[in-house]
C-alpha cells in the first residue's frame, strides 16, 4: 500500500546510511551509495530508506523498476513450482535450456518485439547486450565479406588468436557526441565503453578502440520555436555521419553503428524522426549495422514500448538492444545477424530465466492496467507542469523536453543542476541528473496524474528555496 506522500525524518543521508555506507566502505570502493534502502517499507512509487525516511521516486534505480516497489504481481511470480524451480536451478541456456524456455522467449520476450523483428538473445545486462550486438554485426560484416562463406582460413584463425588481423579485424562501430553537450552512453565493458562518450571518469586509464563518433543534433528548445535552427542540426549532424564513412574506409571500416533514441546519460538529447530516417537510409548505403540501444528508454516509458517507434522507421532497425525495466538483457535482431557458428554469441548463462517470469508479470500488468496509456497521460500533466514552472522561473530552468513520463530539463548552471536535486532529495524526491546541466525524469510506468502534481508542488517549493 503506497504512503500518502513523502516523509522525512533525518538528515540525508541519515546516520543509519551513513553507518551502512562506512561498513560497505571497508568491503569495496562504494562512494557512490546514496541511500540504503529498506525493501520492507518501499511501496508503488516510493522508496523507503534505512532511517524510515520515505520519498517519491522518480529516479526508480536509474530507470530500471518497471512497476515501482513490490508490486503485487512481482512479490506473487514465484508462487508455482516451476517458478521456484526457475529460480533454484539456473541453467546455461546456451546449452541444456529447460524443455520451457523456446515457449518462454516467444510467450513473454518476442511478444512484446519491436514491430518487424522476430529473433531475440537474451544477455546479462546493458553492456553485455551491447557487446553482443556489436559481435553480431562484425560477424556478418566479415561474412559478407567473404562472399557468404562461413569456413575461416588457417592464417584468419591463427592471427585470431594473437588478437591481430585478418583473424581479429581492423573493424569499428561508430557511435555519437553532440560538439557541445555529454554524448552517448553504451555500457562500461571494453566494446560498449569505447563507443561512451559521457563521461572521462568512465574511461579514464583504460585502453580503448580509436573508433569513428559522429555529431549528435544539439536541438534548442522549444521545438516549434526553433523548428530551423534544429533542421540545420540534423543537417550538419547527418552530413558528418557520411564523411566518417568516408574517413574511417580505409583506416578502419564501420561494421555498426550505435545510438540512443535519447541520449539518456548524455543530457537526454533528442533527434528527430527524419534524423533517424535519414541515419537509417545511411547504414543500408554503407552495409553497416544500426543498432538501436533502447537500454534506458525501452519497455514503455516515452509512450510506446519501444522509443524508436515514434520514429516511423520505414523498415526495423538491424538490432534492438535492452535492459533496466525488461529486467534481463538482451537484444532483437533480423535472421541475416543470426551467426552462421554456435558458441560465437554466447557465456555461461545468456541470461536469466527467472527473470522472464518477472517480465512475464510486468508485460500483463501493462496490458491489464493499460500503462502505456497511463505514461502519455501522466507524462502530459508531466510536462505541462514543467512548461508552467521554466516559464515562472525562467533564471533557473529551462528546455524542458521529453516523451511520455521520459522527461527532461536543463539547468541554468551544472552547480544548480547538483543543488536542485541535492535540495530534491532532502524535499522526499529521488530525482537524476545526467549531462551536463540536465535533470532527468525516470518515474516507474505506475506513475500516476497525482504523483505528478505531487512531485510538480515538490519542484516548485525547492525552486522557490534556492
Ligand atoms: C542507454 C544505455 N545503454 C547501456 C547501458 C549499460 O547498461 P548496464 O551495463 O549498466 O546494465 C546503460 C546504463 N545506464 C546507466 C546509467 S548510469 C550508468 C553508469 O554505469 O554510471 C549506467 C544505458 O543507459
Amino acid at each position: 500500500q503506497e504512503p500518502p506522500g513523502p516523509l522525512i525524518k533525518t538528515e540525508i543521508p541519515g546516520p543509519k546510511s551513513k553507518q551502512l555506507l562506512k561498513e560497505m566502505m571497508d568491503i569495496q570502493q562504494c562512494g557512490s551509495v546514496q541511500l540504503f534502502a529498506n525493501l520492507e517499507k518501499s511501496a508503488g512509487n516510493y522508496f523507503a530508506d534505512a532511517d524510515g525516511n520515505l520519498f517519491l521516486d522518480v529516479y526508480t534505480q536509474i530507470s530500471s523498476i518497471p512497476l515501482g516497489y513490490n508490486h503485487p504481481a512481482l512479490l506473487n511470480a514465484f508462487r508455482s513450482d516451476s517458478e521456484v524451480r526457475a529460480l533454484v536451478n539456473r541453467p546455461a541456456l546456451g546449452v541444456f535450456p529447460s524443455d520451457d524456455w523456446p515457449k518462454k522467449l516467444r510467450d513473454v520476450l518476442l511478444s512484446v518485439a519491436p514491430p518487424g523483428l522476430q529473433h531475440v538473445m537474451t544477455m546479462m545486462c546493458g553492456a553485455c547486450s551491447n557487446e553482443n550486438a556489436f559481435k553480431a554485426a562484425f560477424i556478418l560484416y566479415c561474412t559478407r565479406k567473404r562472399g557468404g562463406k562461413t569456413t575461416f582460413t588457417d592464417e584468419e584463425m591463427k592471427t585470431a588468436l594473437l588478437n591481430i588481423p585478418p583473424g581479429a579485424p581492423d573493424l569499428s562501430i561508430m557511435s555519437f557526441k553532440g560538439l557541445n553537450s555529454s554524448g552517448a552512453f553504451h555500457g562500461r565493458t571494453f566494446g560498449s565503453l569505447a563507443t561512451t562518450k559521457s563521461k572521462a571518469i568512465h574511461k579514464l586509464d583504460f585502453p580503448s578502440f580509436e573508433w569513428p563518433v559522429a555529431r549528435f543534433p544539439e536541438y534548442k528548445y522549444p521545438l516549434e520555436e526553433f523548428r530551423r535552427e534544429n533542421e540545420q542540426q540534423d543537417k550538419e549532424c547527418l552530413a558528418d555521419v557520411e564523411e566518417q564513412f568516408d574517413r574511417w574506409e580505409k583506416k578502419r571500416p564501420i561494421a555498426g553503428v550505435i545510438i540512443e533514441p535519447i541520449q539518456a546519460e548524455g543530457g537526454d538529447n533528442h533527434a528527430s524522426p527524419e534524423f533517424f530516417q535519414e541515419l537509417q537510409k545511411i547504414c543500408k548505403r554503407r552495409g553497416a549495422a544500426l543498432i538501436i540501444d533502447e537500454v534506458q528508454t525501452g519497455c514503455g516509458p516515452t509512450g510506446k514500448m519501444w522509443c524508436h517507434e515514434h520514429f516511423n522507421l520505414p523498415s526495423p532497425p538491424d538490432l534492438v538492444t535492452f535492459s533496466k525495466k525488461m529486467l534481463t538483457g538482451g537484444f532483437y535482431f533480423k535472421p541475416e545477424y543470426l551467426s552462421p557458428q554456435p558458441l560465437r554469441i554466447f557465456n555461461t548463462w545468456m541470461g536469466d530465466p527467472s527473470k522472464l517470469v518477472m517480465l512475464e508479470q510486468v508485460i500483463k500488468v501493462m496490458k491489464t492496467e493499460r500503462l502505456l496509456q497511463l505514461v502519455e497521460e501522466t507524462g502530459k500533466v508531466l510536462k505541462s507542469g514543467l512548461h508552467a514552472l521554466e516559464t515562472e522561473f525562467p533564471f533557473m530552468i529551462n528546455s524542458v523536453r521529453g516523451r511520455g513520463t521520459f522527461l527532461a530539463f536543463d539547468a541554468a548552471t551544472p552547480e544548480l543542476q547538483d543543488k536542485i536535486v541535492k535540495t530534491l532529495k532532502q524535499n522526499g524526491v529521488l530525482g537524476g541528473a545526467c549531462g551536463i546541466c540536465t535533470i532527468r525524469l525516470r518515474p516507474a510506468l505506475i506513475f500516476r496524474p497525482k504523483h505528478a502534481e505531487l512531485f510538480l508542488e515538490i519542484l516548485r517549493n525547492t525552486l522557490r528555496q534556492l
